[in-house]
């Protein structure tokens, strides 16, 4: 069974919504929490560890029960099935999407060609765990018999951002291997990186699903280049592993096949930090912490497969989100998490959500009149309040916010906690009510001034709050947010899970490298063609 195929717009749910719009596109929030005592209970979910509030969004009972009836029409409950079944719902590149079974328990059964991929996944678990356990127990030496104290991942995309974003957030249960990621082509980024190394002691993780990514092989064979300045081709043995679905490649690259670590098509890049592609997370923070994210997230696919719709966290997030963005016309979102060891989420989200949504072509590959993919973007509060948050609370843009807060933290420093707590809370109730006239007027303020200092408020919010930062409450986070991105792609009838749109830059880049070094090049646009010129005269 491939995913339903069905135009929200021609549903009755979205005719409705349009007219419902109508009604409550100028309610300002507050009435409805003076008019409604329990609103907030009524717009709240408590699930395991988490509690969402939603009820600071522009919504009332009458919006919810349209959004629920949207998902119904669109069968998001068989597209939900279908996905966690190993159907092929990546028809266009003719894929499973399965990241789910790489965090399913051992007892599961998940079948794809007729065949249980879950003793497979845990093969390589099991591959991860004792390789892990073996580096960071200095079991396994360099070539000079020392034991490894920093690991680098040279990977890009969903083969760095993962892995990078999880090492970061969980930074306060890493153990003595010190982590370096290496992505970019820009060879200031993998210079920089090696001038802080030991070849001796330093294990290598090459992550590419493809082992074709322009970025990561020119970085891991200057890595090599490097690394055989003091050391023999028999070393690279011990030095460098690899994460990829291409054996062969990777064979070819000169590294051991001992040292793959394989995964399958039918997991995708963006989704692929929860398989082997997480290995320099299992070295950064331990095997049994690499488990419990996996954990977490499994517990978040439960809640997502099992949960009614509008008790179901991703479901009701993704459902707000089509709300603003497809409705109030708004174009992004912000993620604001009030932890600093969140500082790489929204980054990771981006590739996550706009890769996998920013699509214009509907399942039967015709051009779409609604607006789809959300524009993410996000920095930890509270610089981010001392940065673009004039804009939310001020600016003319209409920007729904998530924000995330950890009710403990783990510096154990109550005074900086409720600090942080204080404003986490502070800024959605300030999005809510803003301020008036009359209470500028009150404050004092000269006249003059009064038009500047009103806040409207009426901003939309999410709170998350979870109980602690761990690596299973990451893992749920995580996975949250993927099962939103799935929602949103089945209501906007696209296909979720290709990304035919970073290969145009790919190819013309390929070409015009080709170009740097002949003779006569005039097929480009005049644009195009004297920057070319204009860089040639230099090398
Ligand atoms: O793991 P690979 O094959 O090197 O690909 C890296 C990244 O490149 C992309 O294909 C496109 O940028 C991503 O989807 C992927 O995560």
């Amino acid at each position: 069974m491939s995913l339903p195929n069905i135009n929200p717009t021609d549903t009755k749910a979205w005719k409705n919504l349009e007219k419902h719009y109508n009604e409550l596109e100028t309610v300002h929030m507050k009435n409805l929490f003076s008019m409604d005592k329990q609103r907030a209970d009524k717009f709240t979910i408590k699930w395991d560890d988490f509690y969402l509030d939603y009820s600071k969004n522009r919504i009332t009972e009458e919006t919810m029960l349209h959004l629920l009836k949207l998902a119904e029409e669109v069968k998001l409950k068989e597209a939900i099935q279908s996905q966690f079944s190993g159907n092929i719902i990546n028809q266009t590149e003719g894929r499973a999407v399965l990241h789910s079974a790489l965090r399913a328990p051992k007892s599961a059964v998940v079948n794809v060609a007729g065949e249980n991929i879950i003793p497979e996944v845990y093969n390589v678990k099991r591959k991860i765990e004792s390789f892990t356990n073996d580096v960071i127990e200095g079991k396994r030496e360099g070539y000079t018999g020392k034991p490894f104290t920093h690991v680098v991942n040279i990977g890009i995309g969903g083969s760095d951002l993962g892995p990078a974003m999880v090492v970061d957030s969980l930074q306060f249960y890493k153990n003595h291997l010190t982590t370096y990621f290496v992505s970019n082509v820009d060879g200031d980024h993998v210079n920089e990186v090696i001038k802080k190394l030991n070849p001796e002691t330093t294990l290598f993780v090459v992550v590419s699903k493809t082992f074709t990514t322009q970025e990561t092989l020119s970085n891991a064979n200057t890595i090599k280049d490097w690394f055989l300045q003091s050391a023999s081709k028999e070393d690279i043995a011990k030095h460098f592993v690899a994460v990829s679905t291409n054996l062969e490649a990777v064979k070819n690259f000169g590294i051991d096949q001992k040292n793959i670590f394989p995964m399958w098509d039918w997991v995708g890049g963006r989704f692929s930090l929860w398989s082997a592609v997480g290995l320099t997370i299992s070295l950064a923070v331990g095997y049994n912490n690499f488990n419990s994210l996996l954990r977490g997230a499994n517990k978040m696919d439960e809640h997502f497969k099992n949960t009614d719709f509008e008790s179901n966290i991703p479901v009701v997030l993704a459902l707000i989100s089509i709300w603003y963005n497809n409705f109030f016309g708004a174009e992004t979102e912000a993620v604001i998490p009030y932890s600093q060891y969140l500082n790489q989420f929204a980054t990771y989200l981006q590739q996550g959500i706009m890769e996998s949504n920013g699509k214009s072509v509907d399942r039967n590959g015709n051009q779409i009149d609604y607006q789809t993919g959300t524009i993410i973007w996000g920095e930890p509060g509270t610089n981010s309040q001392h940065a673009f948050f004039q804009l939310i609370h001020q600016g003319t843009k209409l920007i729904p916010a998530d924000f995330i807060g950890f009710v403990k933290s783990l510096h154990g420093n109550q005074d900086h906690q409720d600090k942080l707590i204080s404003n986490f809370l502070a800024q959605t109730e300030a999005l809510l009510n803003g301020k008036t006239e009359s209470q500028v007027v009150d404050e004092g303020s000269k006249e003059i001034i009064v038009p500047f200092k009103i806040f409207e408020g009426n901003k939309p919010t999410n709170t998350i709050f979870v109980n602690k930062l761990s690596p299973e409450s990451l893992g749920k986070l995580i996975a949250m947010y993927e099962h939103k991105i799935f929602v949103q792609g089945v209501i906007w009838n696209i296909f979720s899970y290709d990304q035919f749109g970073v290969e145009l830059g790919k190819q013309l880049a390929n070409k015009i490298l080709q170009e740097f070094n002949s003779e006569t090049v005039n097929n480009h646009d005049s644009s195009t063609q004297n920057l070319l010129n204009y860089y040639k005269g230099f090398i």
